[in-house]
């Protein structure tokens, strides 16, 4: 066993993944993985891998993410969200290796008047939110050592978001509808990636204890709210936009019907995690505007 510890990163092409990439490379031996290189969908690839590399520490942040897709490919989102994460689970627990996992604000309900607190009830609505706590709860069952962070509406320079979406369709239509009845904090994956390193380290030296902790940005809005800052800051930016400077509607979600059920609210209390890491979250417009910066100057 070498000074550094090996550490595997699978998912290394998704948003929080290629952040990982970055923010893990200076803590070990990093090998990252894409979807080609280990399917989660095939438990075998998994187990070669997993025999191959001898990882002590895997950070899985692949995941079957399509949420609206995952209503009518429960078979699809279990594999790669629940029994995939199992196996991993069961490979820690075997070799005494260190298991990083992500989850999302879509396990609970969203009828708690505050913010979710980490042993709150879980009740999701969707079966992206079902798979995504099953994937929790084989993670615990397994008894590996591990760190389960839930976070909330994840947006990246690259890769596909919310923020991505409205930019595009602010450039192509006059008016948009947006939800202003679903509460959350939109969080940056490079965020998520940073968190994930100084409590990895904290974790692996014994500063801190392992487990299941919220992750968010800080502040909320509702996806009106997030859609409305990020036009006001491309048009303050100097962008052209298709939008009318009256063009965002704000709505119920009753009246933008989608396949899946999302929670009226996704806050998440972070408090444990901030106190455990001894971390302050920034607020998520902070990460926002830099994002939307990046994309202008690019
Ligand atoms: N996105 C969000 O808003 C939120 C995400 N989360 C959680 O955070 C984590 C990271 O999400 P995020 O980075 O945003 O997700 P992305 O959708 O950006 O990335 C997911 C990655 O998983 C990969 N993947 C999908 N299926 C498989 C498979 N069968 N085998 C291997 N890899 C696969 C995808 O590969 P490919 O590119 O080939 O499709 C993609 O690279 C996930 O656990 C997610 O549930 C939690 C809350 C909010
Ligand atoms: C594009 C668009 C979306 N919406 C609404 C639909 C939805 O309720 C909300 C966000 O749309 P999205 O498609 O980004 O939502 P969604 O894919 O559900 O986002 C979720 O992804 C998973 C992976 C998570 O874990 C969650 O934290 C959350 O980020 O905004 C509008 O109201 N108007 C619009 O024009
Ligand atoms: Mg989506």
């Amino acid at each position: 066993m070498g000074f550094y510890k090996k550490i595997l990163l699978l998912g290394k092409d998704g948003q929080v993944g290629w952040e990982l990439q970055r923010a893990l490379a200076p803590l070990g031996e990093l090998t990252a993985l894409n979807r080609s290189e280990c399917d989660l969908a095939n438990p075998d690839q998994i187990q070669e891998v997993l025999e191959k590399y001898e990882p002590e520490v895997i950070v899985n942040a692949a995941a079957y993410t399509a949420v609206d897709k995952a209503e009518e490919d429960t078979i699809g989102a279990r594999r790669i969200n629940a029994d995939a994460v199992g196996e991993l689970a069961l490979y820690a627990r075997e070799m005494g290796s260190l298991l990083v996992h992500y989850s999302t604000d879509y396990i609970f309900d969203g009828s708690k008047p505050e913010a979710y607190v980490e042993d709150d009830l879980t009740n999701p609505l969707s079966v992206y939110g079902k798979t995504k706590l099953e994937g929790e709860e084989k993670i615990r069952a397994a008894l590996c050592r591990h760190l389960i962070f839930r976070t909330s509406w994840v947006y990246a320079a690259r890769g596909g978001n919310f923020a991505r979406t409205i930019l595009r369709l602010a450039q192509e239509r006059e008016t948009l509808n947006v939800i202003d009845d679903q509460i959350g904090a939109p969080t940056s994956a490079e965020l998520i990636a940073d968190v994930t390193a100084h409590a990895l380290r904290d974790v692996l030296s014994g500063r801190a204890p392992g487990g299941t902790y919220h992750l968010a940005a800080a502040g909320e809005t509702s996806w009106y709210g997030y859609a409305k800052f990020v036009t006001d800051r491309a048009r303050a930016q100097g962008q052209t936009l298709a939008l009318a400077a009256d063009g965002l509607k704000p709505i119920p979600a009753t009246q933008y019907p989608l396949p899946a059920q999302r929670p009226q609210n996704s806050r998440l209390n972070t408090h444990l995690l901030e106190r455990s890491f001894a971390l302050k979250l920034p607020h998520w417009q902070h990460g926002v505007a830099r994002v939307l910066d990046e994309w202008q100057t690019n």
